[in-house]
């Protein structure tokens, strides 16, 4: 019993290096066909390890950005990979899955645990974080060391022109959400999911433009959204034209491609 079971931990471990291997592997040649758009030079696996930076983003509290998270060779092979699958068609733009996850994305929810706690932390609020203070850790630990950390992705694929209009991600699912960006950079707002009229003390009386914050998510990036960000914070992707303002521009659009993953709660019966 004990020896199948061994066996059985050694098959689940030489596929976790299989998928490892093939999804982000040593080599710094990519079989991708084409480059990754906006990303960065290629570095080498360890170069981008020691790069790991997180940045907790200002006025939103859980809301992180690991900007370098993966290399312009991983995310070429993390989008041959999706590729592979074969979901996206002209007239499908959206996939989703329960439970067991491809290999590609069970190694990219291990990488992700592994940027959590190797990564740098670096507070953008002006608060000096202590290293034992939850809120100075990219998850708070309860769901970092949950098993597995995520059993439901979706991987989305938007053109030009399109996003995703303001939301907070259903309750069905538990806290702590991971958003891996590929290709086309864009700006993600973040705005407060209550108040959504202000009845101003003038004659007349109306909407108020809340708080939006920008949160800039170029190809390779990872966001990790825990608590506040989760549920009282919705997310947006606006593309129309005028949408996606950074540095005083307008950004330019290509096809953005990206893996939301998440937990689901379990369910009550
Ligand atoms: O595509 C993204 O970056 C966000 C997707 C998202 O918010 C969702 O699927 O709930
Ligand atoms: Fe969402």
């Amino acid at each position: 019993m004990a020896a199948a079971a061994a066996a059985a931990a050694d098959d689940d471990e030489l596929r976790r290096r299989a998928a490892l291997r093939e999804a982000f592997g040593d080599s710094s040649d990519s079989d991708s066909d084409e480059p990754v758009v906006g990303a960065s030079p290629p570095r080498s696996r360890g170069a981008s390890r020691e790069q790991w930076r997180w940045e907790s983003i200002s006025g939103v509290k859980g809301l992180w950005l690991c900007a370098a998270f993966l290399s312009a060779d991983e995310q070429s092979r993390l989008l041959t990979a999706i590729r592979r699958e074969g979901w996206f068609t002209d007239a499908h733009n959206q996939a989703m899955r329960f439970g067991d996850l491809p290999s590609w994305a069970v190694e990219l929810s291990a990488v992700i645990h592994e940027a959590i706690c190797v990564g740098d932390v670096n507070a953008s609020c002006g608060v000096e974080l202590k290293n034992e203070d939850e809120d100075a850790c990219p998850l708070p630990s309860d769901l970092l060391w949950r098993k597995p950390l995520f059993d439901q992705l979706i991987a989305n694929r938007y053109k030009p022109g399109e996003g995703i209009c303001a939301h907070v991600d259903l309750m069905r699912f538990d806290d702590g959400i991971a958003i891996v960006s590929l290709e086309s950079p864009c700006v993600m707002h973040f705005s407060r999911a209550e108040q959504e009229v202000v009845v101003c003390d003038t004659l007349e009386s109306g909407h108020a433009e809340s708080t939006k914050i920008p949160v800039y998510l170029n190809p390779g990036s990872l966001v990790l959204m825990s608590g506040d960000a989760r549920y009282l914070w919705k997310h947006e992707i606006n593309r129309k034209p005028g949408g996606q303002q950074w540095g005083g521009r307008e950004l330019e659009q290509q096809i953005r491609t990206s893996i939301t993953l998440r937990k689901l709660l379990a369910s009550p019966n």
